[in-house]
């Protein structure tokens, strides 16, 4: 399928599978090696990134567990611009090392907010790994300790990315045609 339809808009195919998959497996051996003997706790940002967390837990081959956690529509306004609250995340965190996964980072203010709400409960450390980074929308110091593949600034959906809630189930990456 080299273009799909979803809603009012056309994608075409820009990222197969296998290269999502090349890029998840290096992401993994990364990971393999430096988390070792961490007792991670994988922490999967919803809705994006159940693809991406899917993948690449079935590569680690350390002891590691996964929690799921969603940020609130809720949107209070700060200083900062928008605020959303981070939802389920229960467990302890206090002196353990959490490995935040995401889809996409773009402007990156998703993943400051979140690192920043996972760090007022006192981990250990605070890792943020992404399946896609946009280095030209991403206008914040953000670090990322592991990245999939640098993408361009161009909307795209697929591998768990969606367009108005469609196409999170292609298991390829689309750009939309302008
Ligand atoms: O770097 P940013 O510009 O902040 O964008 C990145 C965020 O955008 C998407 O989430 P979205 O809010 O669309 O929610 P979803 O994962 O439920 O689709 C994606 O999953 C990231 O969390
Ligand atoms: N579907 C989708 N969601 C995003 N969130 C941030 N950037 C993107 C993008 O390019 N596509």
């Amino acid at each position: 399928m080299s273009r799909v339809k979803l809603l009012d808009k056309e994608f075409e195919l820009s990222i197969p599978e296998e290269k999502l998959l090349k890029a998840v497996d290096q992401v993994a051996e990364q990971m393999n090696v430096e988390l070792a003997d961490k007792n991670p706790l994988m922490v999967c940002v919803l809705n994006g990134s159940f693809m991406f967390a899917s993948d690449l837990m079935k590569r680690l081959n350390f002891p590691c567990e996964i929690s799921f956690v969603k940020l609130s529509s809720y949107a209070g306004t700060g200083s900062t611009g928008q605020v959303k609250e981070l939802i389920g995340l229960n467990e302890n965190l206090e002196g353990r090392t959490v490995v935040l996964l995401e889809d996409i980072v773009d402007t990156g203010l998703t993943i400051i907010n979140t690192v920043d709400q996972v760090k007022q409960m006192g981990p250990e450390d605070v890792k943020v790994a992404t399946m896609l980074f946009k280095p030209d929308a991403c206008k914040r110091d953000v670090k990322l300790d592991y990245v999939g593949m640098e993408i361009p600034n161009d909307f795209i959906v697929g591998y768990g990315l969606d367009y108005d809630g469609y196409g999170r189930n292609l298991k390829d990456i689309y750009t939309v045609v302008e």
